[in-house]
């Protein structure tokens, strides 16, 4: 009945492209195994620079550089990985505080919970879906045509054809099932069916006994990789947990600079290699944890598009090569997508599962989209465990994902008031 939406939104559209470049790395005190290279690129002789954080509330000290010469051993990788890499001098260096950072460490902003950070990021979802609820309910009693209006509501949102449908069904059996009558009540069936379709992704990524428990983190350019490793850094460490960072995006040498940015922030080490290959930074990273008995590794990955065969090819060696560091690894494979992509987030989530084996998405930019709705289309189409949502760009924007709450948060206040202080977890 709505051919022309379903074509318009129904499909996917293509995302923008990526691009390449180099990267740098860390490791002070200890002894890293020789990193593995990928074979058509392989690593360049370079330092491997560690940064000792300065601690985020500490005032901005001298910039001081130690150097302690690390012998590397040959490289346990497999023989079409496998390719000599030099002994690397690492270096310890303070990284000094960005002045945009020492501010904000400085004078903290006030905070507000989470639950109202992801009402505020909503916001356009929210009136996007909202918007066309009010008008729909604001002058009409219940029948089809209001439910056909519905259903272009939720296409505009980006639920996705498959969801909508699914939405829609699901109402029009409330509907009679229930004998609705009230705008209310219809909003809150749509609220219900949203939360059951949404459920299924409700799956907090647990961190094993693995030791480190490595997580691989992939996406394609922009989607937000190093920001959200920068604030899964902080909530780790929330947790009592120790982390490490790998810079493994070695193509964007400003990639580079922000993980190293946001290990000083959180005050964590970053393994990084000026110039070098993914694989060899994580495999080194991978090492560098073993000996320090760190719990977690953060591997970043280069921005890439499923249509790059070859970056698509490099990022799956780069998988490879962690399993060669550690078996039992990576623990996590995480995929990062923004928000903002809307349908073509289902190509995407599909590509990267074939490539490298999806176990967890992070949505990203939730804030400032109208396209929230996407999240229904994944758990429809294509559904893997939502372990976290980003809604900004603070430390603390990123948090695990429950579908009460958002639900609630996207038809505040007309259904989520009801249930405030109920089922609507806080998290900050
Ligand atoms: N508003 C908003 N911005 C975000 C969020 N997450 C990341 N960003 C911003 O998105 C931009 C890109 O983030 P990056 O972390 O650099 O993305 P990336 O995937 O590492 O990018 P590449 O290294 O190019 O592949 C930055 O300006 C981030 O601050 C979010 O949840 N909300």
């Amino acid at each position: 009945m709505f051919g022309f939406l379903k074509k318009k939104f129904g499909k996917t559209e293509q995302a923008e492209s990526g691009q390449p470049a180099s990267a740098d790395g860390v490791d002070q005190d200890l002894r890293a195994d020789a990193p593995a290279a990928v074979d058509e690129a392989p690593a360049t002789e370079s330092p491997v620079t560690a940064p000792a954080a300065t601690t985020p509330a500490a005032p901005a000290a001298p910039a001081a550089t130690v150097s302690v010469p690390v012998p590397v051993a040959a490289a346990q990788v497999p023989d079409q990985l496998a390719a000599e890499v030099p002994v690397p001098e690492v270096t310890v260096p303070e990284v000094e505080q960005p002045a945009a950072l020492a501010l904000e460490t400085e004078a903290p902003a006030p905070r507000r919970s989470w639950g109202d950070r992801l009402k505020a990021g909503l916001a356009r979802t929210r009136q996007q879906l909202g918007g066309g609820l009010a008008s729909l309910f604001g002058r009409r009693k219940i029948d089809e045509d209001l439910l056909e209006e519905l259903e272009s509501t939720l296409l505009m949102a980006d639920c996705g054809v498959d969801a909508t449908q699914h939405l829609i069904d699901d109402l029009r059996r409330r509907w009679k099932r229930d004998r609705l009558e009230t705008a209310d009540q219809l909003q809150k069936a749509l609220a219900d069916g949203l939360h059951a379709i949404l459920t299924p992704l409700e799956q907090p990524l647990v961190i094993g006994t693995q030791r480190p428990f490595i997580i691989m983190i992939a996406g394609v350019n922009g989607a937000g990789k190093t920001t959200s490793i920068g604030k899964l850094a902080k909530y780790f460490q929330n947790q009592g947990k120790s982390v490490l960072l790998a810079a493994g995006d070695t193509f964007r040498a400003a990639a580079r600079e922000q993980l190293m940015t946001w290990g000083a922030r959180n005050n964590v080490a970053v393994v990084a290699q000026d110039g070098g290959d993914a694989a060899a930074v994580i495999f080194d990273a991978i090492s560098a944890a073993r000996a320090r008995n760190i719990d977690i590794v953060l591997a970043d990955t280069a921005g890439r598009l499923p249509t790059q065969l070859h970056l698509m090819e490099e990022i799956a060696k780069v998988r490879r090569v962690i399993v060669k560091a550690d078996p039992s690894g990576p623990h996590e494979v995480l995929l990062v997508l923004d928000a903002n992509i809307g349908q073509n987030a289902l190509a995407q989530v599909k590509a990267f599962d074939k490539t490298i084996g999806v176990t967890g998405l992070v949505v990203t930019k939730l804030d400032g989209t109208a396209k929230g709705g996407v999240l229904a289309a994944i758990a429809r189409q294509c559904p893997k465990p939502l372990r976290f949502i980003g809604v900004g760009e603070g430390i603390d924007d990123l948090q695990p994902f429950k579908a009460r709450e958002f639900v609630d948060a996207l038809f505040e206040p007309a259904v989520g008031s009801a249930r405030k202080g109920k089922d609507a977890g806080e998290h900050a």
